[in-house]
Parts: structure tokens; C-alpha cells; sequence
């Protein structure tokens, strides 16, 4: 089989051939902190409010300032409960750009994503995909339908057009559509195996480039990892500094049950390392108060809900589970 490895708007995958060309790569557009001003709340439903207060414990500007780069230690009296990062907005408060990411792989992030883009009106980016949906190899690159599978090394513009107009079935970007209906822009790089990007892109012969990773534009737009914060893309670059690069807000999705807390704090942990910004947690599953409060308070992050297991899962019911659980504004 020849190497794989698609690459659309935003990425590349180096190749034999070298670094195929970012189509439709554009600058990013910045995105500007705001809400400094205000202080932590919660609501009273386990949702603390949107905004940390000044040099809150949780800004790592101010954990950076003070050579404290750990969820560990002295949790400020003003952010219990609370805490979080600015808002992902931009000039003049216009932009709502978030990264979802997560503490490992089904956890719940594109279910999520796709919750948020249909709350908020945001537009979806995945820019890795690797495999499609229940762990099978990406049907796309098996090589079985001729002209798909050179498109994925990115050397073909016609028909790597072809294979990114339409999102894939069983890809993160087709199950946004469906349980949205937001727009979404093709993957950056789908890659065959459903493992890591960075073992299942040398399975392809072929090396993520980072440095190409590029968010489209857009005021809204909401963008899913794959698996957790310390996915790697190279066997050099993980998620994490990708996000840290981007400088794009994450929300962190985190399960509920017994296991979160560690799997939570360590998330946390190394995201401020990194330098990202941490907008706040989701949990996703069934109900456990004292988990959600206890990763808010010594995360010093900020819950912004729970995603309830849904037993029917479509496009209605998350839509009224994200109003139930979920408060726009914390994403405006
Ligand atoms: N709230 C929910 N209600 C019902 N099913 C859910 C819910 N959240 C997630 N699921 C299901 O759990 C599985 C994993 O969820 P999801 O695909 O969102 O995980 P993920 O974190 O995006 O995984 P990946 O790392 O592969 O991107 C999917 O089958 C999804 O449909
Ligand atoms: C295949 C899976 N559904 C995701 N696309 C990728 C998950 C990578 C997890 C890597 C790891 O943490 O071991
Ligand atoms: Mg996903």
C-alpha cells in the first residue's frame, strides 16, 4: 500500500515527497483575553461563572509570575469552586473560538463539540483525524476506492477536494453534522489506523507537521483534539503544545466517575505547564457532585457543566441537553 495520510485546509503531512501543500491554510486570527475583571461565582447548579477574578489562582500568566506551574498548592479563597481562564474572545468581544479537548480518547469530546457548535452557532474543525468510529481503520484510505488514497498524501488538489468536501462517514466532523447541522471544515490530516496520529501516521510512512496545523477563520469556531492533552502528533509535538501554540481557550472534558479526578488534575496540570488556556471543565456522564466540585476547586478551574448520558443521542435531545446544563453566555 503507498503511504497515506490526507491533507486539507490547515495541515500537512510530510511524505516521501516532502510537505504536501496547506490548502486554504489562512493566518489565525487572534484571540484576545477578556473578563479579567470579574470574580468566580457558581450558580448554585455546580456551574461557577464565567470569568476568574484578577491574578486568580488558574490565569497562567499569574501561576508563571509566581513559579507555580501545579494544580498543587495553595488554592485562592476567591476562585473555589471556580477559577478558569478568560473567555476566547477576540476584538471587541466578537470572537467565541474554543479547543476541545479531553482526559483520553471516548470521553465524550465530540459529542460535546458537536453540543456546543449547535448552542453557539460555531463553525467545527478536527484537524486530526485518526480512524473512524468504533476503533475501525479510516474506509477512506484502505486504497479500495482508486484516487482517494493518493489524495490522502496530499499530492492530488482534484481529488483531495473530492475527499474533504464531504465529511466521512464515521469521522468526528461527519457526527458533528449530523447531531448539529453546524458547518464543519475538513480535516487537516485523516490518517488510516485508529491509534495515535503519531503511530498511525508512521504506519503511513508519512510525519504530521505540526508547524502547518492551522485553525481556519472564524469568530466561532469550536476544535476537537483526538484523545487527550498528551496525544502525540510526532514522537516530538504533542496536543498540548499545539494548543499552547495556538493560545485558543480549551475546554477540558472530563468523565465523572470514579478515576476523573487524577486523570482531571493531571490534564490540568499539563496544560498550565504548557502555558494553555484553560476556559473551563465538561464533565460528561452520570452525576458525582463532589468529583466535579473537588476538580473545580483544587484544579482551580471552572465547571461549566454536565453532560448527561443520553439514551437516545440526536440532534433534539442534545441540543436540550446542552440548554439544561450548559449557559450560552458562558461561551459568548
Ligand atoms: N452524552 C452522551 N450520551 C450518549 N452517548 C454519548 C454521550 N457522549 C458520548 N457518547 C458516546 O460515547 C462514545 C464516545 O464519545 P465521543 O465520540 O464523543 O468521544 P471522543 O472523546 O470524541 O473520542 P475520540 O478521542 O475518539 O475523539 C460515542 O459512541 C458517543 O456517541
Ligand atoms: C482512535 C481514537 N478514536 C482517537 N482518534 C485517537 C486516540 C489516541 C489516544 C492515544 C493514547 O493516549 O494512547
Ligand atoms: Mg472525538
Amino acid at each position: 500500500m503507498a503511504a497515506g495520510g490526507a491533507a486539507g485546509p490547515g495541515g500537512t503531512v510530510r511524505g516521501p515527497n516532502g510537505p504536501a501543500p496547506a490548502a486554504g491554510a489562512v493566518e489565525r486570527q487572534p484571540d484576545r483575553a477578556a473578563d479579567r475583571g470579574t470574580r468566580c461565582r457558581d450558580d448554585g447548579a455546580g456551574r461557577a461563572g464565567a470569568g476568574a477574578g484578577p491574578g486568580c489562582a488558574g490565569d497562567p500568566a499569574a501561576d508563571r509570575a509566581r513559579g507555580d506551574l501545579s494544580v498543587a498548592g495553595v488554592v485562592d479563597a476567591e476562585c473555589l469552586g471556580g477559577g478558569g481562564d478568560p473567555p476566547g474572545r477576540g476584538a471587541g468581544g466578537a470572537m467565541a473560538r474554543f479547543v476541545i479537548t479531553g482526559t483520553g480518547t471516548d470521553v465524550g469530546k465530540t459529542v460535546f463539540a458537536a453540543g456546543l457548535c449547535g448552542m453557539t452557532g460555531a463553525a467545527y474543525w478536527k484537524p486530526v483525524q485518526s480512524g473512524l468510529a468504533g476503533n475501525v481503520p479510516n474506509a477512506a484510505l484502505t486504497g479500495d476506492a482508486p484516487g482517494q488514497h493518493s489524495a490522502c498524501t496530499g499530492r492530488t488538489p482534484t481529488t483531495r477536494a473530492a475527499l474533504t468536501d464531504v465529511a466521512q462517514p464515521g469521522s468526528d466532523r461527519a457526527e458533528v453534522e449530523q447531531l448539529s447541522g453546524a458547518p464543519t471544515h475538513p480535516e487537516a490530516v485523516m490518517l488510516r489506523e485508529p491509534l495515535s496520529p503519531h503511530r498511525a501516521a508512521e504506519l503511513e510512512g508519512v510525519e504530521i507537521d505540526a508547524e502547518a496545523l492551522t485553525p481556519p477563520p472564524g469568530a466561532r469556531l469550536v476544535i476537537e483534539g483526538a484523545g487527550g492533552v498528551l496525544v502525540p502528533l510526532t514522537r516530538q509535538i504533542l496536543f498540548a503544545d499545539l494548543f499552547a501554540r495556538w493560545q485558543i481557550p480549551v475546554v477540558l472534558v472530563c468523565a465523572t466517575g470514579l478515576g476523573t479526578i487524577s486523570h482531571s488534575l493531571s490534564a490540568i496540570e499539563a496544560l498550565r505547564a504548557r502555558g494553555v488556556p484553560i476556559h473551563g471543565v465538561a464533565f460528561a456522564g452520570d452525576p458525582n457532585g463532589d468529583n466535579m466540585a473537588t476538580i473545580g476547586q483544587i484544579g482551580r478551574v471552572r465547571v461549566l457543566g454536565r453532560l448527561p448520558h443520553l439514551a437516545r443521542l440526536d440532534r433534539a435531545a442534545l441540543a436540550q441537553a446542552m440548554r439544561d446544563n450548559f449557559r450560552a453566555e458562558d461561551f459568548a
